[in-house]
């Protein structure tokens, strides 16, 4: 994997302004030329492929935005330039009222980004050295470094690997450490795009938990791609649905699976196997129990009925070993989104 170092920061120029917008996407445009195989003969073909279409969205300073998508509905396209790393093909955008391209080094001092496929990290050095060049990277001094990595290495848990190579963390190890280098300056505008990508749940809970936390403390802007919906859900107020290329959906989280009716799941292992189905609240539906009457599962959707009360009506008939929440696939709302329920803001 190959560090991606960011770029020696020039002074920060004036005029971004405090008051701007996190982003504002005017009519964003991405087109991609690729060459494919005409049909019945060797020749290559150059074709046009639209991975942004016209995207407008505004994201006020302090606001969480949880921006999903199916595969290829373009969001990596559309945070590669918001980071700056492409130039739209047309429209316009501006990110802490900066044009990215540009603009790109100052930029790199006030967001922080983590690609939960790419590494930011030095593979061959151990983990608090990256974070040293990084610092003298964003200009930090060494009290200020010292101060935001002893709450990093305190928020995240890094403390048990700081001196070990980056190449020898686990993934979960790794994507903390990943945040906290995004994180290290401070940013105003975090991005993070499918930061939870491979991690068990208690990883997971571990890094929603405190970047909830920090977000909280300082205030930032938060705009993250997933394919989970349980990010979203931990972390945004927003949800931005993007399908090919488009905003489909654009408004409040409260609400919004539960007007598009997506249920979510609740697994629950019994302490006794039990073949008569459970008597469940309004809202709740028992999907097919397993032959060994251990695991049933409980399809749930409505504002009002949440998982600890659906599962407090459980517990007064049947005694719960383990259990499980999974949230509705991005896939699946998407497809709901298509199914005639009419998109637009809530
Ligand atoms: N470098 C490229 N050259 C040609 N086509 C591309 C390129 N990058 C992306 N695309 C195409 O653009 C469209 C949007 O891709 P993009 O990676 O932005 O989607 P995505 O929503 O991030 O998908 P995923 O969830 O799979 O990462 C897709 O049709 C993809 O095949």
């Amino acid at each position: 994997m190959t560090p991606h170092r960011t770029p020696s920061v020039p002074e920060t120029a004036p005029g971004a302004g405090e008051a701007s917008p996190a982003l504002e996407l005017r009519r964003l445009r991405r087109d991609y030329a690729v060459r494919t195989a005409a049909p019945g003969t060797r020749r290559r073909r150059r074709q046009l492929v639209r991975a942004v279409d016209e995207i407008s969205l505004r994201v006020d300073r302090g606001e969480a935005v949880g921006f999903v998508g199916a595969n290829g509905a373009g969001k990596s396209t559309t945070i590669k330039m918001i980071t700056g790393i492409l130039q739209p093909t047309a429209g316009s955008l501006r990110v802490l009222g900066r044009v990215p391209v540009p603009e790109r080094r100052r930029l790199a001092r006030e967001i922080g980004v983590v690609f939960g496929q790419r590494s930011q990290l030095w593979w061959d050095l151990p983990l608090r050295d990256s974070y040293r060049i990084l610092g003298a990277m964003h200009r930090l001094t060494d009290r200020a470094l010292a101060a935001r990595l002893d709450r990093l290495v305190d928020g995240l848990d890094l403390g048990g690997f700081l001196d070990r190579p980056v190449r020898q963390l686990s993934l979960g190890q790794r994507m903390r450490g990943e945040v906290a280098a995004a994180l290290l300056h401070s940013p105003a505008l975090v991005v993070l795009d499918e930061p939870t990508i491979g991690l068990d749940m208690v990883s997971k809970e571990g890094l929603r938990r405190f970047l909830r936390e920090d977000r909280a403390e300082r205030g930032t802007t938060l705009f993250l791609t997933t394919h989970d919906m349980g990010d979203v859900e931990r972390l945004c107020a927003r949800i931005v649905v993007v399908d090919s290329g488009q905003v489909a959906f654009d408004g409040a989280l409260t609400g919004f699976r539960e007007r598009l009716g997506a249920p979510r799941e609740l697994v629950l292992d019994l302490a006794a196997p039990r073949t008569a189905p459970l008597v469940l609240p309004e809202g709740a539906r028992a999907l097919p129990i397993e032959a060994d009457g251990i695991r049933h599962r409980i399809a749930f959707s409505g504002a009002e009925l949440t998982a600890p009360a659906l599962l407090t009506a459980v517990s007064a008939q049947v005694e719960v070993q383990d259990l499980a929440l999974t949230e509705p696939s991005v896939e699946d709302l998407v497809r709901r989104l298509h199914a005639g329920r009419r998109p637009g803001r809530m």
